[in-house]
């Protein structure tokens, strides 16, 4: 019945709403009523204020006389929030305090802080639990805020979905009418040409009037290989901000939290055990105490210190398997496109001598390794060689920012275990 209205409505209605207008769904027809469903205040507005004549006409020609017409609101489609991610179970420090404190002050001021905001950082850091967390708080502050999560590989296939059956007005209608988008994990969209160009203009029609963007990243914009120039562009218009991964003090913090939130009881010295045996990643850490709380209720024996190492044995011994000083040469060798013999030459030319030292400096900062052992595992004669390495890799550090960002992201895929 809609679809006759629509024909008729054709010739009359400009194209743009008449797109618009297909979305309304009847819900109830009879001779005397119809009542139509419609997504969004501004549609219904449409319809009031434009087309109310051109609506009661094609109605009058479809039933011979006018039916009273009743407007509804439709329902909204679910936003996909997960209500366990807010800003109260969010542990702050250092490592994600600037994270933090943005999408803080976007979910207060949506589309007036910062728009877009960008959070990038490693795998299980929060960014999720942050992009949830401003959704719920915005939902909270304004309940009929049309807010979002998608994740970028979700929005690929809804595209997809849409472009094969033939629902790309509702696909558009249904992103570029929202006041909040929370898109998760962007870097997917990479080398999806169609994908990239939707979001594209997804992304301008929502800047432009003024509604809230966020997005998710494991890189920053500029490094996220194979995506459009533009898009880059865009994503680097409002702030972006990254989470590290937590230090010490921060993973001690997020334990006592996830403990309490489990009902686990454990010591300070079980605490500070895991903390320093799961370095790199959230995730990992609340997987250690689902597993703890599990033989907890399972074995109902107290959590000894003992219990803890050897549930999370797996857990150790994949790290100190990486945490070695030939993975580490490996793993320098592959970023300067050298091979680990090189490594261990005694050439002083430039192209190996720095992967060399930074080497040196990253197996003294982050195995157990003793001296006499780092010599041996680079032929070196004296210890002097190890320690001259370390101390001028550092100060290199200090002045070339370049080098200081390569050595930290082959730390960072070597402890990311
Ligand atoms: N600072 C934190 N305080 C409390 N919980 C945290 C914190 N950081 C991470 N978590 C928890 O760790 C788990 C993993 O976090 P999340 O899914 O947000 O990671 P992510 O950065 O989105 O990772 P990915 O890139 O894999 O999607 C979640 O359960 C989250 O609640």
């Amino acid at each position: 019945m809609w679809e006759k209205v629509i024909e008729n409505l054709k010739n009359k209605v400009e194209t743009q709403d008449l797109e618009k207008l297909s979305l309304v769904e009847p819900i109830f027809v009879s001779e005397d009523k119809i009542t139509l469903a419609i997504p969004g205040e501004q549609i219904k507005e449409l319809l009031k204020s434009k087309y109310k004549n051109q609506l009661k006409e094609s109605l009058k020609l479809i039933f011979n006389k006018l039916p009273k017409i009743e407007l509804i609101i439709k329902t909204q489609d679910k936003d996909n929030l997960n209500s366990k991610y807010g800003f109260e179970n969010f542990v702050v420090g250092p490592s994600n305090q600037l994270a933090y404190a943005a999408s803080v002050a976007v979910s207060e001021n949506p589309a007036k802080a910062y728009n877009p905001l960008f959070i990038y950082g490693g795998v299980g850091l929060g960014k999720t639990h942050l992009l949830h967390a401003i959704g719920n708080s915005i939902k909270k502050n304004n309940p009929n805020a049309r807010v979002l999560y998608i994740s970028s590989e979700e929005f690929t296939n809804e595209l997809i979905n849409s472009i094969q059956y033939k629902k790309m007005t509702q696909f558009r209608n249904k992103y570029r009418n929202l006041d909040c988008l929370l898109i998760d994990d962007i870097q997917f969209i990479s080398k999806k040409e169609r994908t990239e160009e939707e979001f594209f203009h997804t992304f301008n029609a929502l800047y432009e009037s003024q509604k809230q963007i966020i997005i998710t990243s494991d890189k920053p914009p500029n490094e996220i290989p194979d995506i459009e120039n533009r898009l880059k562009s865009r994503f680097s218009w409002g702030l972006i901000v990254d989470i590290q991964p937590p230090e010490l003090e921060t993973r001690i913090a997020i334990i006592r939290k996830k403990a309490e939130l489990f009902n686990l009881e454990i010591s300070q010295e079980i605490i500070e055990f895991i903390a320093s045996s799961i370095s790199s990643n959230v995730r990992e850490i609340e997987g250690a105490l689902i597993k703890i709380s599990a033989y907890k209720s399972i074995m109902r024996k107290p959590v000894t210190l003992n219990l803890v190492k050897s549930i999370l044995q797996d857990i150790i011994i994949r790290k100190e398997k990486m945490l070695t000083a030939e993975n580490i040469q490996k793993t320098v060798a592959k970023h300067f496109n050298i091979s680990v013999d090189s490594l261990k030459s005694s050439t002083r030319k430039k192209e190996i001598l720095i992967p060399r030292e930074i080497a040196m400096y990253l197996t003294r900062k982050i195995t157990k390794n003793s001296l006499p052992e780092i010599k041996a595992k680079f032929g070196v004669k004296s210890h002097a060689t190890i320690i001259n390495a370390c101390k001028r890799i550092e100060s290199e550090m200090e002045k070339d920012i370049n080098l200081k960002k390569k050595v930290e992201e082959i730390e960072k895929e070597i402890t990311d275990v």
